[in-house]
C-alpha cells in the first residue's frame, strides 16, 4: 500500500486464524492502520492479496458488512447525533442486533446516552465507537488501538468484552501501543515495522523468544567466575554487578539454569536466591524495533 511516494505497507503477509484474538503491534506510522484499513475493504492494496472470511473487501464489501464489526480510530458517528440514536441506528442496520439498552449498560454508557457526539469525551467516544462495532453481533472484529484515551476501568472492561466475545467464537484483530493489552488479551502477536511483520507468535513465544532473559543468583560476594564463563554455552555471559548478586544472560533454558547451580554446588557456594527473569514484550518490541523514537 502507498500513500504517493510514502510505501506504508510493504509486502506484509499475515492470517488470523479463527475465534481468536490477534494484535497488531509496531511503533508509530509502521502501516498497522493502513493494514486494517485494507481489510475492511477502505482502502484497495497496489498489490497482493487480501482475503477476509475467504471473501474480497472491496469487490465483496456489501457481502461482508454485516459479518464485521469496525472500531476506526477516530469516531464514525456524526457530530449531533446522541449516543443511544447513534447505536440504535448501527442495530437498524443489522439482522439480529444486540439489545441496544443492554449494550448501553454492559458498557457503562447509560451517563451520556442522551448526549450527542460532539460533547462526548475522548473515552466516551472510545466506549461508543466500541459498541458500534459489536451492536450487529459480527463474526470479525477490527479493533484500531481500542483502548486508547481510556480510563484504567473502561479498559479493563474492554478487555473483558473482548475475551467475551472471543468465548463466544468472535475473531478479533486490533492493534494497540500497550503491550499489557497485547500480552493480556492475544492468542497472536504480529510485529510490525515498515510496513512488514518482523516477528509473530504467541505473546509468551515472542518475550520468551529473546536473548534478554536472565538467571539472577543471590550468593557469596567475590566469586571468581571465569571458570562458570567458560561452562556457560555460546551467547551466555556472567557478572556480578553487584556485590553477591549474579547476572547470567543468554538463551535461558534448563540446562543452563542446571549448569549455573551445579556450578554453584560445585564451589561448596550455597545461593541464597536464584530467579529466571525472562524478558517482557515490551522488552522484546523494544530489541526487535530499536529505542530510537519515531
Ligand atoms: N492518508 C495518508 N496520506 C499519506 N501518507 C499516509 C496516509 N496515511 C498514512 N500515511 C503514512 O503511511 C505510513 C503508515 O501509516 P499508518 O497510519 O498505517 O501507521 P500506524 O502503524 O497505524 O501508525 P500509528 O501507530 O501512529 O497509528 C506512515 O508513514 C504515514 O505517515
Amino acid at each position: 500500500m502507498r500513500y504517493g511516494d510514502v510505501t506504508a505497507v510493504d509486502g506484509l503477509t499475515l492470517r488470523v486464524e479463527p475465534g481468536t484474538v490477534t494484535s497488531i503491534l509496531g511503533p508509530n506510522g509502521a502501516g498497522k492502520t493502513t493494514t486494517i484499513e485494507t481489510c475492511e475493504g477502505f482502502r484497495r492494496p497496489h498489490a497482493g492479496r487480501v482475503r477476509v472470511l475467504g471473501l474480497d473487501p472491496v469487490a465483496d464489501a456489501a457481502e461482508l458488512r454485516p459479518r464485521v464489526g469496525v472500531m476506526l480510530q477516530s469516531g464514525g458517528a456524526w457530530l449531533g447525533v446522541r449516543t443511544e440514536e447513534m447505536l440504535r441506528h448501527m442495530a437498524s442496520l443489522h439482522a439480529h442486533p444486540l439489545d441496544v439498552p443492554a449494550l448501553i449498560e454492559r458498557l457503562g454508557m447509560g451517563s451520556f446516552a442522551r448526549t450527542s457526539y460532539r460533547r462526548l469525551s475522548g473515552g466516551e467516544r472510545q466506549r461508543l465507537s466500541l459498541a458500534m462495532a459489536i451492536v450487529g453481533r459480527p463474526e470479525l472484529l477490527f479493533l484500531d488501538e481500542p483502548s486508547a484515551g481510556l480510563d484504567p476501568q473502561s479498559r479493563r472492561a474492554t478487555w473483558d468484552l473482548v475475551a467475551e466475545l472471543r468465548e463466544h467464537g468472535v475473531t478479533t484483530v486490533l492493534t494497540t501501543h500497550f503491550m499489557d493489552e497485547a500480552e493480556t488479551l492475544s492468542d497472536f502477536v504480529h510485529i510490525v515495522d515498515s510496513g512488514r511483520v518482523i516477528a509473530s507468535g504467541s505473546p509468551g513465544e515472542l518475550s520468551g523468544d529473546g536473548s534478554r532473559n536472565t538467571i539472577r543468583v543471590t550468593a557469596r560476594p567475590g566469586l571468581a567466575l571465569g571458570p562458570l564463563a567458560d561452562r556457560l554455552p555460546t551467547g551466555s555471559s556472567i557478572e556480578e554487578p553487584v556485590p553477591g548478586q549474579y547476572v547470567v544472560t543468554g538463551d535461558v533454558c534448563p540446562p543452563l539454569v542446571t549448569a549455573v547451580a551445579r556450578w554453584f554446588s560445585d564451589q561448596d557456594v550455597l545461593v541464597e536466591s536464584m530467579l529466571v527473569e525472562r524478558q517482557s514484550l515490551e522488552d522484546r518490541f523494544l530489541e526487535l524495533t530499536g529505542k530510537a523514537l519515531r
